[in-house]
Formats: C-alpha cells, sequence, structure tokens
C-alpha cells in the first residue's frame, strides 16, 4: 500500500510550548493508523496538522513538511478550503448543525457549487449510505439532526464529510463521548471506510486501537516513540516507554 501522508521533520509550538518534535511518519493509504498516547502528548495537535486545522489557533508555528500524495499541505500556494475538502475531520463531540438532516449532509457540496436537486438527493443518500445511517434516518430526513442519538449525530458527521468526497478521515476521538453500542458501530463503520479512505484515528482507548487499527503510533511529550503495525507494537514493542505505557504502568 502507498504512503498517502508523510511528515518530515514537522515541529510544531504553541507561543514557546514546543508541542510536536520532528516528526517522521508515513501513513498508508487505505488503512487506519491510530494516534495513542497519554494526554497531552501532542496526538490531537498532530491529528489538527494534516488538514492544517492548527493555522486558525493564534501564536502557532510549524516548521517541516506534511505531504499528502507528495505535495507538502503547508506549501503557501496551497488552498485550505480544498485541502479540508479532501482531509475531513470528525470531532469527538458530535457536531451536527443546527438544521435537518438532509440539510446538514448538503452543506458542504452546496459550498462546493452543487445546486442540482437531483444531484444532492443521490449525494445525501450515498453520504448516509456510506456512514450507515441511512435506513435508520430515511423517512426523517427533513427533521432536525438534533432529535438523532449521539451514536446517530456521529455518524451524521461523518456522513457530513463524506459528502464532499474526501480521501482522507481525521477522527479525534470519535466515540469517546458515546456508549459501548454505538461505539461498536462506528467502529464497524470504520473498518468499512478504510476500503475506499486513508482513515487517522486519535483514541484514549488502547483495546480500540488494537481492535481496528492497521498501524499504530505512540506519541509521548511531543515525540513519536514507536510506530509500527498495530500487532507488533501491542505483543512486541521496541521500546521499553512503549511497553509500558501498554502494560498500564503510567498514562
Ligand atoms: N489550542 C492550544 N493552545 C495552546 N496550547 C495547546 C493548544 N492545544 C493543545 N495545546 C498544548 O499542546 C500540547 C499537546 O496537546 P494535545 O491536545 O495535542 O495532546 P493530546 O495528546 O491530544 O491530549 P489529549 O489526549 O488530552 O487530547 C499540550 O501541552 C497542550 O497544552
Amino acid at each position: 500500500m502507498k504512503d498517502k501522508i508523510s511528515t518530515k521533520n514537522l515541529n510544531l509550538y504553541y507561543g514557546t510550548n514546543h508541542a510536536l518534535k520532528d516528526i517522521n511518519i508515513n501513513i498508508k493509504e487505505k488503512a487506519i493508523t491510530a494516534f495513542i498516547g497519554p494526554s497531552g502528548c501532542g496526538k490531537s495537535t498532530f491529528l489538527r496538522t494534516l488538514n492544517r486545522m492548527n493555522d486558525l489557533i493564534p501564536e502557532v508555528s510549524i516548521r517541516g513538511e506534511v505531504n499528502l500524495d507528495g505535495e507538502n499541505i503547508y506549501d503557501p500556494r496551497v488552498d485550505t478550503t480544498l485541502l479540508r475538502k479532501k482531509v475531513g475531520m470528525v470531532f469527538q463531540q458530535p457536531n451536527p448543525f443546527p438544521m435537518s438532516i438532509y440539510d446538514n449532509i448538503a452543506y458542504g457540496p452546496r459550498i462546493h457549487g452543487i445546486k442540482d436537486k437531483s444531484k444532492l438527493d443521490e449525494i445525501v443518500e450515498k453520504s448516509l449510505i456510506g456512514a450507515a445511517l441511512f435506513d435508520e434516518v430515511k423517512d426523517r430526513l427533513k427533521k432536525s439532526a438534533l432529535g438523532l442519538s449521539g451514536g446517530q449525530q456521529q455518524r451524521l458527521c461523518i456522513a457530513r464529510a463524506l459528502a464532499v468526497e474526501p480521501e482522507v478521515l481525521l477522527m479525534d476521538e470519535p466515540t469517546s463521548a458515546l456508549d459501548p453500542i454505538s461505539t461498536l458501530k462506528i467502529e464497524d463503520l470504520m473498518s468499512e471506510l478504510k476500503e475506499k479512505y486513508t482513515v487517522v484515528i486519535v483514541t484514549h482507548n488502547m483495546q480500540q486501537a488494537a481492535r481496528i487499527s492497521d498501524y499504530t503510533a505512540f506519541f509521548l511529550v511531543g515525540e513519536v516513540i514507536e510506530f509500527t503495525n498495530t500487532d507488533t507494537l501491542f505483543t512486541r514493542p521496541q521500546d521499553k516507554r512503549t511497553e509500558d505505557y501498554i502494560t498500564g504502568r503510567f498514562g
């Protein structure tokens, strides 16, 4: 499988806080890559560098490269709107817009210029099917998205991300606000999504990383300590710090 994203000596500072230190990793296409590590070690920060979401935070400075299909996304000529269309994001708290289920999903495509009603209908249906939500909501597409359960809202947010035909999906602890059954549904969905998309997930839950990801990176105070395929990381970690973390000795 080819590398979809590769970072080169990536460093990030919040003011003087050196939050990411020389990150060099390659993320494989059409696979699930998980980031684990204790709180505050830079996982979310790193995830956000992959579609330049940190640009929106004041006092951030970034050095190094993030290459998407070989092109550095920090090149000043890059259009961040198009970048974020290609590299979509799902957050910890489901955050549907206060509008109908249909309009939530049509929102992105409309921004990108699609107005034709039948085309939008088709995108909405396809995205909801892709997010394993269609059957549950097909009779209430015009009802408010805020009436859905938390787990349904999170799948709606995934459908909303899929609607603009991304290539990469970044997920920042997408199940930590959900009950176990909704969590399982999202995990099953992620395994389906990786057939078409490159999926990158931050998770606090090591069992989740072990269950669903193909590759896992262990972060500690702004550094990637170990990054390899998930089985190896959890069964034969090379670094003592990884071993201590996965065996619950700290974190
Ligand atoms: N918006 C921000 N402004 C300033 N500093 C920040 C900001 N976001 C994160 N940081 C700092 O960057 C470091 C890494 O935080 P980050 O949230 O990326 O870690 P994390 O591993 O994702 O943690 P958690 O698992 O708790 O979400 C921390 O020192 C944090 O205080």
